[in-house]
């Protein structure tokens, strides 16, 4: 178990209220309006100073250590879901349509949680603190913009580290891993444009419903018969959409998906089936198939030195050493200019039915966790010594 001070245990309602605050006001990327106001406000109360509109939406407070030779950014992402919350919490989303549904309501608190443990302890700050918090994590991405913007730079970050609440971890243990972490991401779009007739006079159309349900049964060969299997990848489509009416041949079908993997080969290897089992069905079908590729984030890769800062700060029976995740995360952007740790706070209690994966309209955690995310980071702090 992970030791609470009483000084972090004291900050628990203040952060619950954060939390719940930040909950009901979930918005999507470079929109983060509210959110990036709210954040604002609390370092300002908290006395530390204050960078708004850091590309678009994003927040950094800079708080100034007595020694200041090293500065160690702190990085929360602010964005949420377009999910319509399924839960009935008091304090559940009041954005029709948007949820945090992963979690990113937590990982602002326990930033604004250190940020206020630190204003009252600030005689022993003694590396220079930055309260970084991104926009648009869960796309287009806000890391790379913020860089581009020279956020690494102005405020001299040499360090970064980030965490992200994760159900696959049980609550209580800290989920990490030296090297990567997280996978390499990239988005597609499909659009089918077959041609559209009387539902009932299939003969004078070409059904874009028929194509698109051979392109998702052609793909799902893709990873099990043209890659590694040790190497893992995904391929999820997880949007589609096609037609008007029951009696009417649809005439074009959309498809959205992500794919996932570790080693750029398997990456592109991928890109390349998708792209010739298309082909192949245009001809099968005689139809017009386009695809678009987005290459989104590279993997997250964690500095092997910060690994071993996190291991000491909290002791190895508290770490969860897990296998590379799927998922991914823009962190991966900072990664490669700086060392950079990232780890997963466990959040699955099964007794209290924390169990929801991230994503899911009714995810959600015990707000417990919050105060072990900050307790984290203060000893993370402590180890690396700019605190006291
Ligand atoms: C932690 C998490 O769930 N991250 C997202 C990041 C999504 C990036 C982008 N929209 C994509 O799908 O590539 C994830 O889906 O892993």
């Amino acid at each position: 178990m992970i030791h609470i001070e009483k000084e972090i245990i004291k900050l628990k309602d203040e952060v619950m209220l954060i939390r719940r605050e930040l909950h009901k006001i979930p918005e999507i990327g470079f929109e983060e309006e509210k959110t990036s106001q709210f954040i604002a406000k609390k370092l300002e109360e908290y006395g530390i100073k204050v960078y708004k509109n850091i590309t678009k939406t994003g927040v950094v407070g800079y708080l100034k250590g007595s020694v200041g030779k090293n500065t160690i950014a702190f990085r929360a992402d602010m964005d949420a879901l377009s999910i319509k919350e399924e839960t009935n919490l008091s304090y559940k989303s009041e954005h029709e349509g948007f949820m945090h549904a992963c979690g990113h309501d937590a990982h602002m608190s326990v930033v604004l949680g250190l940020a206020k443990y630190l204003s009252f302890h600030k005689e022993n700050v003694r590396d220079n603190i930055v309260f970084l918090f991104q926009p648009a994590e869960e796309g287009p991405g806000g890391a790379q913009p913020m860089i581009e913007e020279g956020v690494l730079e102005k405020f001299n970050i040499d360090k970064i580290i980030g965490l992200h609440v994760y159900p696959e971890v049980v609550q209580g243990k800290i989920g990490c891993k030296k090297g990567a972490l997280m996978a390499q991401t990239g988005e597609f779009d499909i659009k089918v444009y077959g041609e559209s007739s009387h539902g009932a006079i299939p003969q004078k159309g070409k059904d874009s419903i028929v194509i698109a349900a051979n392109i998702i049964s052609a793909y799902q060969t893709i990873i099990s018969r043209s890659t590694n299997p040790i190497e893992g990848a995904v391929l999820t489509i997880g949007k589609m959409w096609a037609g008007e009416r029951r009696n009417v041949i649809a005439g074009s079908a959309y498809l959205e998906g992500t794919i996932r993997t570790f080693h750029e080969e398997v990456y592109k290897k991928i890109k390349e089936r998708m792209s010739a089992i298309a082909k192949g069905i245009e001809k099968m079908y005689d139809c017009r198939i386009e695809i678009t590729f987005r290459d989104m984030y590279p993997a997250v890769v964690n500095d092997d030195e910060l690994v071993d800062v996190l291991i000491n700060a909290i002791g190895n029976e508290n770490i969860e050493f897990i296998e590379p995740q799927m998922i991914a995360e823009d962190f991966s952007y900072f990664q490669r200019q700086i060392p950079g740790l990232f780890f997963f706070l466990g959040v699955r209690n099964e007794k209290e039915g924390y169990v929801y994966p991230l994503h899911h309209c009714q995810f959600n955690f015990h707000e417990e966790v919050l105060l072990t995310g900050i307790q984290v980071y203060v000893n993370i702090l402590r180890t690396l010594k700019g605190l006291e």
